[in-house]
């Protein structure tokens, strides 16, 4: 495995879970002084970098063959499209992983708001994130918003009025993104629908980075016999939910 933003928060996750599992081995740490080329010969490349720097990495493992887990933030599904469009022409592309959130219960809340979003005219999501976080909107806001934004279409679009003012937030797939960047707060993240007299919000927060550990590991360990784009940890798991 090699880890591209090995010194940052992520990549030092990565790499203690890499080191303890038995059946996974580190073959190279890069951060920002390195050449991607230190990348090459490994079997997957784990990606937790900066949007900006991500493409580059996908890039270079694309031409490399190698198959990649990408949890970098900063991927829209237009862009994600246009590397699925690249490998629909390569026999045996390797796989490219889109995981914009590796915690279960993030993957779900998302989900759930696709379920609900055909029943709601009115949707907005508010995330928070820790002051160090250089994006915004986090990729699983993106990521909720174009689920939600597809769960509408072909019926009305989400309800979004003076979304002209910036304090409406930018609208992703037509619906509202509110972010907040703040000391006191890892990642939470609230998709708030509102129909006649009456609200559902759904609430996932980020206790610990803890959280990420198992999807981590299950994208890692997939990633070799995967083939062409996949995004979402929930393809790889049977959640049993239909998808949107
Ligand atoms: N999918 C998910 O579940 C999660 C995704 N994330 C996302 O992962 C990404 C990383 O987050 P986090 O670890 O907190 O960020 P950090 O800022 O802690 O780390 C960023 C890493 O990227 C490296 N880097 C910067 N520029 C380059 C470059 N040109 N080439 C190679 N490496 C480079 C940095 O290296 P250096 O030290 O040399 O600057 C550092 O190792 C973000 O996009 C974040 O949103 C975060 C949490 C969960
Ligand atoms: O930067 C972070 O911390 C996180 N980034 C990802 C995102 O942009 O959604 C995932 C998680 O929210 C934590």
């Amino acid at each position: 495995m090699a880890v591209v933003g090995a010194t940052g928060r992520m990549g030092r996750l990565a790499l203690g879970l890499i080191e303890q599992a038995e059946d996974l081995e580190v073959h190279a740490e890069l951060d920002s002084s390195s050449s991607l080329d230190e990348m090459d010969g490994a079997d997957v490349v784990f990606d937790v970098t900066r949007p900006g720097v991500t493409e580059r990495v996908v890039d270079h493992a694309i031409e490399r063959g190698i198959a990649t887990v990408v949890g970098t933030s900063g991927w829209s599904g237009e862009r994600i499209d246009q590397v699925r469009g690249r490998l629909a022409d390569e026999e045996d592309a390797p796989g490219i992983l889109f995981m914009p959130n590796f915690s279960l219960g993030s993957v779900l809340a998302s989900r759930f708001a696709a379920i609900a979003a055909p029943y709601f005219d009115s949707i907005e999501i508010i995330e928070a994130h820790h002051a160090g976080k250089v994006d915004s909107p986090s990729g699983t806001a993106v990521r909720t918003a174009e689920l939600i934004g597809g769960a509408h279409l072909g019926g009305r679009p989400v309800s979004a009025p003076h979304s002209d003012q910036r304090a409406r937030g930018q609208l992703v797939a037509g619906v509202p993104v509110h972010s907040l960047r703040m000391d006191g707060v890892l990642a939470k993240q609230d998709v708030i629908m509102g129909a006649t007299g009456e609200t559902l919000t759904l609430t996932h927060t980020t206790q610990s980075p803890s959280s990420y550990e198992a999807g981590i590991l299950l994208a890692l360990r997939a990633a070799p016999d995967a083939r062409g784009v996949q995004v979402g940890l929930e393809t790889l798991l049977d959640l049993g939910l239909p998808t949107a």
